[in-house]
């Protein structure tokens, strides 16, 4: 790669420990260029506190990444995790650099930032009307597997930094703040956000984070659906490997599933109220076909275990081109599943309106049709029952095929429930729409393929498993 003055070693540090990070979408190839796009002084001293713009080229396309530098002389133990590297005197810095997400020292004056909407370069911090803050609070990152990086200050905030940027306002905040605008139940309330002044006049800031209430004690869908897989496939062998019978285990997940499909058809009802619906003539739809096509094709061509399910997927593929009339379309959530919504004492909380992460900014703010949400889920059920079973583990000798048809009953029944609770609350019914959803749940599990090959790799077998089964 080239390495343009000033910065030399800094670029190079920064370059080493990039495709390393959990939230870098690049890591299909090198990066073949490194730049410092900006570099602001939050907090002076030792330690102090710089946030940067990284400019990441990779492969012709450039991509925007922020992060919160660190510089300490001195690096104590529990920062030995987050460290870069050391720099002398390179672009004014000296010292260990670190991922100062890590260092609630550095952390916490961020909320007294938001508080007083300070301005520090182009890094502007926003409180959201109304909203008084406390600024005593220590923050810790949280621990998901996550695209961002998410730090919870107390039991009270929780702020997001996103990692690539995209132009203009994250979706994110677009969302939860129209939402809220609705009266929408089920967001958490959006305490501020910080934002980059826009490059030119007239274009809008870039949301770089953003500041929501902390669902104190609520459990997110993954862990609760997991632990109810886990009674189920703990059940004595005697137990009926049925559909009904994946209602018998100690931590059924129906009822919460038709709660959870109940909210996400209000969730859509106020998406429509507040950014509209539209009619989408077949020809876009036959567009969005294409799209699936290319994707399968892209994937396929780096995954080979796709390949001998790529006939049947384009089949299911082509008979919704072929059926396609009209669309009503209107603005969704676009990376719909388990870990995206949380349980609270109330109800169901919606998370994280970015949309897919690696597809283009505009693409995730498309219109799309409501059940490309539900297809997520019904994949997220999919991956919670197959997920014991894909990653080995702890299955006795001969027990595999019982817990095979074990995770299918617990997929169906939770599928079924989420899909009357969905259809009972106003949603357009899945089962009156069995091309569409059987063509975006295709489309997803291509989708996870890619994502789980680049992400986690020990996770491909997971949305692989149930291929055979979704395909066929
Ligand atoms: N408001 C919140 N309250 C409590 N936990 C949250 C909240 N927002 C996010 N989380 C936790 O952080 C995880 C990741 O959040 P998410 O917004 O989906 O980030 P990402 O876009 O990085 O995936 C969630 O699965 C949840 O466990
Ligand atoms: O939550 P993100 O916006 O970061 O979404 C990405 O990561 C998800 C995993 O964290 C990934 O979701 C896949 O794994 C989930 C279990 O961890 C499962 O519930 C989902 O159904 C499955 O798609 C998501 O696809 C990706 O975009």
């Amino acid at each position: 790669m080239t390495v343009s003055p000033p910065d030399r070693s800094l670029v190079r540090l920064l370059a080493g420990w990039l495709p390393a990070q959990r939230w870098f979408g690049g890591k299909d190839g090198p990066i073949d260029d490194l730049a410092i796009g900006t570099a602001t002084e939050l907090l002076p001293g030792d330690p102090a506190l710089h946030h940067l713009i990284l400019d990441v080229r990779q492969d012709g396309v450039t991509d925007r990444y922020q992060m919160l530098l660190g510089v300490r002389s001195d690096l104590p133990e529990r920062l030995r995790p987050a460290l870069i590297g050391r720099l002398v005197g390179d672009h004014g810095l000296d010292g260990h650099v670190y991922d100062a997400a890590h260092d609630a020292e550095l952390t916490r004056p961020l909320l007294a930032h938001l508080a007083e909407e300070t301005a520090a370069g182009p890094v502007r911090f926003r409180r959201a009307p109304g909203t008084g803050l406390r600024t005593d609070l220590d923050a810790v990152p949280t621990t998901a597997e996550q695209s961002n990086t998410s730090l919870v200050f107390g039991d009270a905030y929780i702020l997001k930094l996103f990692r690539r940027l995209s132009p203009g306002v994250n979706p994110d905040l677009e969302v939860n703040l129209a939402l809220s605008r609705q009266g929408c139940e089920h967001v958490p309330v959006v305490h501020g956000w910080v934002e980059l002044e826009p490059d030119a006049a007239g274009d809008d800031p870039v949301t770089l984070a953003l500041l929501s209430e902390f669902l104190r004690g609520a459990t997110d869908g993954w862990q609760l659906a997991l632990t109810s897989v886990r009674d189920w496939f703990a059940q004595p062998a005697a137990a009926a490997p049925t559909t009904a019978g994946a209602g018998d285990a100690g931590g059924d997940f129906a009822a919460e599933a038709e709660r959870l499909g109940a909210a996400t058809a209000e969730v859509h009802r106020d998406l429509a109220a507040a950014f509209g619906v539209s009619q989408t003539p077949a020809a876009r739809v036959r567009d969005a076909v294409f799209g699936m096509h290319r994707q399968l094709d892209e994937v396929g061509a780096v995954v080979p275990e796709l390949r001998p399910y790529s006939h049947a997927i384009r089949e299911v593929f082509d008979r919704l081109a072929s059926q396609a009339g009209t669309l009503t379309y209107q603005r969704v959530h676009g990376d719909y599943h388990l870990g995206q919504v949380m349980r609270t004492g109330t109800g169901w909380t919606v998370l994280d309106f970015e949309g897919e992460p690696a597809r283009p900014p505009a693409e995730r703010r498309a219109p799309a049709h409501p059940l490309r949400d539900v297809a997520g889920m019904l994949r997220s059920f999919e991956y919670a029952a197959r997920f014991l079973l894909a990653r080995g583990g702890d299955v006795p000798p001969g027990a595999a095929e019982t817990l095979e048809q074990r995770a299918r009953a617990w997929a169906e029944r939770n599928r079924a429930a989420f899909c009357a609770g969905y259809a009972a609350a106003g949603g357009p019914d899945p089962a009156e729409h069995e091309a569409l959803l059987r063509a975006f749940e295709l489309d997803k599990a291509v989708y996870e393929i890619r994502y789980e090959a680049r992400n986690r790799p020990s996770w491909l077998p997971v949305p692989l498993r149930s291929l055979a089964h979704l395909a066929g």
